[in-house]
């Protein structure tokens, strides 16, 4: 337990009579890059929101490096850079302006915001948009601005909600290298993707959910079991077949 960064405990939400997450317990070691897999509406962006301090669950609780989430919020966050997938930036502010103000607000002096933003501006191909709006970005501009704003003051552990979505490729290669720096130094990530192969090939640790409860755990050659990651997913969430007639006035004739 000692060199777990994330643990999740029991955490449970319900939005009506429906749980999204169920109980769902989890501890990420340190160093590793866990890929969280699951199904549209498994509850991995619900899960992600309560280990983050952006959704207050129903019961359980989540713990960075030794910190309650919920009881000691400003430590957690300290030691963690969170891309929310959903989450309304302040899209009033130019790229850089969002930075700046994202480095401020954690404490940082003024000379090393300027330094790292311009650094992760360029890293991340935004160099030439830094005084456009954020309102005006495209979709894969915006997740790539929330992902600098979650690396700039290098925390230990990244949460990052689909940080591949809408991204093009040779950005996603930058993040992806970023990424494999970040851990090879001993960073810890989370990450949640539908994307099977970039997970085989980026991530050590897999977690499936679905109905809110956690299907399989642990490092990926564990939990793909001989198989492809993909066959192992479907094989635990199950598969949806169409049924013979189905959508058949698609079939021109
Ligand atoms: N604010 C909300 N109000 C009501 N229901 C919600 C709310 N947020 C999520 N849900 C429900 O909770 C369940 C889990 O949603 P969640 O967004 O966590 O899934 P997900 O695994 O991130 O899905 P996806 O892969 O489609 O992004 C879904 O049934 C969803 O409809």
């Amino acid at each position: 337990m000692s060199d777990t960064v994330l643990a999740l405990r029991g955490l449970t939400k319900r939005f009506g009579p429906k749980a999204a997450v169920d109980g769902l317990s989890l501890d990420v070691p340190a160093g590793s890059m866990l890929g969280l897999l699951g199904p549209n509406g498994a509850g991995k962006t619900t899960t992600l929101s309560m280990a983050t301090g952006l959704l207050r669950p129903d019961a359980g609780s989540a713990w960075v490096l030794g910190a309650d989430v919920w009881a000691d919020p400003a430590a957690a966050k300290a030691r963690m850079g969170v891309l929310p997938d959903g989450v309304r930036m302040f899209d009033r502010l130019s790229g850089s302006e969002l930075l700046r103000y994202t480095g401020l607000l954690r404490g940082m002096p003024e000379p090393l915001v300027r330094e790292r933003a311009g650094e992760l501006l360029e890293a991340l191909g935004l160099a030439g948009a830094g005084s456009t709006l954020v309102v005006d970005y495209s979709a894969g501009m915006r997740k790539k601005i929330g992902l600098a704003c979650a690396l700039i003051h290098a925390p230990r552990l990244l949460v990052l909600d689909e940080p591949f979505e809408a991204v093009d490729p040779v950005s996603g290669e930058t993040i992806r290298q970023i990424l494999r720096g970040f851990v090879g130094s001993g960073g810890t990530v989370v990450l949640s993707s539908h994307v099977m192969e970039l997970v085989e090939s980026l991530c050590d640790r897999v977690a499936v959910i679905a109905e809110g409860r956690l299907l399989a755990d642990g490092a990926l050659d564990e939990v793909r079991a001989g198989s492809s990651l993909q066959e192992r997913f479907l094989a635990l969430v199950g598969t949806h077949a169409l049924g013979e007639g189905s959508l058949s006035w698609l079939r021109s004739s």
